[in-house]
């Protein structure tokens, strides 16, 4: 299967400070990528940096196979919707499309029109009077007439309210289920994702945590509940991602392909909310096994 994105120890350094560290991942074609982490941990980094809107400072990035924004047909072949959903206010609705239109080799010109009147976005409509919604539907709009391979959102839905958040959704499920093209998209929250995205990158702190197809990383996490116990007696093959001890009792999420027949052990399976808050619970640490180890 074609890969959309390979990033080979990439990074970027903003003065002293490292946004994005020792990032390697393979994003094979055809998914629908959530990337979720907490402000600042390089989300918009990354995404930069696959759009071609930034260089790396270490490492490689390739894009469906090229180098990112290395020239118009490259640029024809990627989407990206950046954070503050741009678009621009002194123009029309119309305006936007026949930009596009403009600069676009690809352009779909009737399905811009068809999802802009289902939008209910009255062609003459100033744009900078429409809702934070509204544009950034519009701005969905955009990106998907472009019909890239890969279309990039930056946190589309951050500053949408609940409904607005769904129906952006809904819009992005229905395009993907029309066309075929692959997405990357990032936010702070998993529960904004975990209904679209069948692959998953969690980056906290600079640094991706995990990252893979959301059924296998579902399949391979296990929450282990049972009487207490330190983590170097775990067997080597489980990964311990976070653990918790009460005086009695101890709870670890692990990592591990293999079956757990411990029957000391209550293993019930997680949640994607579960894992990633697991994994941005995860914390330096001089002992290797232990991500976290927190009393209470
Ligand atoms: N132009 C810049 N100059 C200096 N530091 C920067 C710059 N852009 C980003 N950073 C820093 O790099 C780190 C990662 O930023 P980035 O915007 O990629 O995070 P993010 O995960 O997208 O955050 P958020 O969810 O808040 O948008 C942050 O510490 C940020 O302060």
């Amino acid at each position: 299967m074609s890969t959309v994105l390979h990033a080979q120890g990439l990074g970027k350094r903003y003065g002293k400070r490292w946004a994005l560290r020792e990032c390697t991942v393979d994003i094979p074609a055809g998914h629908v990528v959530g990337l979720v982490g907490p402000n600042g941990a390089g989300k918009t980094t990354l995404l930069k940096l696959a759009g071609g809107q930034l260089e790396p400072t270490a490492g490689d990035i390739t894009v469906l196979g090229g180098r990112p924004a290395g020239g118009p047909a490259q640029l024809a072949r990627v989407g990206f919707v950046a954070q503050d959903t741009p678009v621009y206010a002194g123009l029309s609705v119309a305006d936007h499309l026949r930009l596009g239109e403009r600069l676009n080799p690809r352009w779909d010109a009737g399905m811009a029109r068809e999802r802009v009147a289902r939008l209910g976005l009255a062609a003459a409509h100033r744009v900078g009077r429409l809702s934070g919604g509204q544009r950034a539907q519009l701005a969905l709009t955009l990106g998907l007439a472009k019909r890239p391979e890969l279309l990039i959102l930056d946190e589309p839905v951050a500053s949408l309210d609940p409904l607005a958040r769904r129906e952006f959704m809904q819009g992005l499920m229905e395009a993907t289920a029309e066309h075929d093209f692959s997405v990357v998209l990032s936010s702070h929250l998993v529960s904004d994702l975990e209904r679209i995205c069948d692959f998953l990158i969690v980056l906290v702190d600079s640094r991706v945590q995990v990252a893979g197809q959301t059924d296998r990383l579902l399949a391979t996490h296990h929450r282990l509940t049972g009487p207490r116990r330190d983590p170097d007696r775990l067997p080597a093959d489980q990964q311990v991602v976070s653990a918790r001890h009460t005086d009695r009792q101890s709870t670890f999420v692990v990592r591990t392909d293999a079956p757990i027949h411990d029957p000391a052990w209550t293993v019930t399976p997680l949640s994607l909310e579960d894992l990633v808050l697991a994994y941005m619970e995860k914390r330096p640490t001089d002992d290797r096994r232990v991500a976290l180890e927190v009393r209470g």
